[in-house]
């Protein structure tokens, strides 16, 4: 599976953010997102998800194939850490597989109710519902907050050696260096500004 985008026009509350922004990412490779604060790394990877509509431009991507992943990844606090994870496999039509939970370090933790958890915990739980549902393509926002350098090295090996190895691609705004081997595509170069001719620099390959 290929992700196409061409010629993309996002905006937020009405406002243009980026225009003209054109990749691709094949199979087994990742695509870092790069900008300041308020580039619109979120806004792009809300709009790659389908939760906002472009203004312009094409994603090309099949339907059902992607899953989003920012902070609020739909943790139910009174379920335990493990049943969460089934609750993720049995809505996705999953085999419920246990590798997840060291893949992410959540084994000691499995009877514990989520709401229970501490914030890199949470973290980690949230990420693991990633390796529940098996979607090829990730579309992660941030996805190492709050967590220490143990977690952050465990979640790059997971994406790595469990994702992109299976042929899975991912998007990721991260201010955290993951130790990919993935280009890195700075927005500050496709802002949409009205009073200028900036975003005609096309093409990211
Ligand atoms: N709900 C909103 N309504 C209006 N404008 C918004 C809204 N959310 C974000 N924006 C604006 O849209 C622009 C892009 O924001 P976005 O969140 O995509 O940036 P970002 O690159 O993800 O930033 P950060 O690194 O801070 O997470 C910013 O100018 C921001 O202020």
């Amino acid at each position: 599976m290929t992700l196409r985008v061409e010629g993309l026009a996002v905006a937020r509350g009405g406002e243009p953010v980026l225009d003209n922004l054109s990749f691709i990412v094949t199979p087994g490779a990742a695509l870092i997102l790069r900008g300041p604060n308020g580039a619109g790394k979120t806004t792009l990877l809300r709009v790659l998800a389908g939760l906002a509509p472009p203004l312009a431009g094409r994603i090309d991507l099949p339907p059902e194939s992607a899953a989003y992943s920012s902070h609020a990844d739909g943790i139910k606090a009174t379920l335990s850490v493990q049943e969460n994870l089934w609750f993720w496999s049995d809505l996705y039509g999953r085999a419920r597989d246990d590798a997840v939970l060291d893949d992410f370090d959540l084994r000691p933790l499995r009877e514990r109710p989520a709401g229970t958890l501490s914030a890199g915990q949470s973290r980690r739980l949230g990420l693991a519902r990633l390796g529940m549902i098996g979607r090829p393509v990730l579309l992660l926002d941030e996805p190492t907050v709050s967590l220490d350098a143990a977690s952050v090295g465990r979640f790059a090996a997971w994406l790595k050696d469990r994702h992109l190895a299976a042929g899975g691609l991912a998007v990721i705004a991260t201010h955290v260096p993951l130790g990919l081997d993935a280009p890195e595509l700075d927005l500050s170069r496709f802002r949409a500004d009205p009073w200028t001719e900036q975003g005609t620099d096309a093409a990211f390959l």
